[in-house]
């Protein structure tokens, strides 16, 4: 049997953030070793075969680091639904990506399908089927980053909050994204959502583990 996801802290990776690509699978162990319950390898600029190396770099250090504290820890592919079937991995998509119906048809059964929502509406068109829901969504973005530019309006806690009790009453969990750091993830503890996902908190910061330890300290403190 497989354990429950932990969604507390999900990190999304950046080729750039920890100084490289290279970088990459290291910082990840170290951000599992210090609480990181989900990753998602994102890396928009190389090619699919590039890409699927990188991947399945993380997805061993993920499962290495994982194995030493005695969790699993599921690793997404960003965007390629190809590569996440070619590796096995599951898949995030947003909504100008390849479409959520079409991605579950081609996604095996066992793998995790995680979707952007921007706002209520987007919610409510995932939500109503016929096919299946979402396994998480990402409720995007809670602020605005200079991660990621090309986003929808900030929600901000209160905006995320409805749309994380709306996912709830279908029994879909959600995290939020975007702008999240140490210094105001305790703002979002009030909200129901099951997690916060971050890139630069942890992608940049100079002890990975330290920060993810910090993160999810203040998230789970501020919860109370
Ligand atoms: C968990 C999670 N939520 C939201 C996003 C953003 O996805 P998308 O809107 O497709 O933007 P890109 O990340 O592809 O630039 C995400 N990646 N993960
Ligand atoms: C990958 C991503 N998606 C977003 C969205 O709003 O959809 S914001 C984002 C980047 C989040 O980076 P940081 O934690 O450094 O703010
Ligand atoms: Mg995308």
């Amino acid at each position: 049997m497989t354990s429950p996801v932990d969604w507390r802290l999900y990190l999304v990776t950046d080729p750039h953030l920890g100084g490289g690509p290279d970088a990459v699978p290291r910082i990840v162990h170290e951000a599992v070793l210090g609480g990181v319950g989900v990753v998602q390898v994102r890396d928009k600029e190389c090619d699919d075969d590039e890409f699927a190396a990188r991947a399945a770099a993380v997805a061993d250090a993920a499962r290495r680091a994982g194995a030493r504290v005695g969790r699993d820890v599921p690793v997404f592919v960003n965007d390629r639904l190809d590569v996440a079937r070619e590796l096995g991995l599951h898949l995030h998509v947003g909504q100008r990506d390849v479409p959520f119906g079409r991605a579950r048809a081609a996604l095996p059964g066992h793998l995790m399908l995680g979707l952007s929502i921007e706002s209520d509406e987007q919610l409510d068109v995932a939500l109503a089927g016929p096919g299946p829901a979402p396994d998480v969504i990402g409720v995007s973005p809670v602020w605005s980053t200079a991660t990621k530019t090309d986003t929808a309006a900030a929600l901000g806690p209160a905006g995320a909050d409805r749309i994380a009790r709306a996912a709830h009453r279908r029994g879909v969990p959600a995290v939020g994204i975007g702008g999240i750091t140490a210094a105001n993830v305790g703002l979002l503890a009030g909200t129901a959502l099951d997690g916060v996902c971050v890139v630069s908190a942890v992608m940049g910061a100079p002890d990975p583990r330290a920060a993810a330890v910090d993160l999810l300290s203040r998230w789970t403190r501020a919860r109370g």
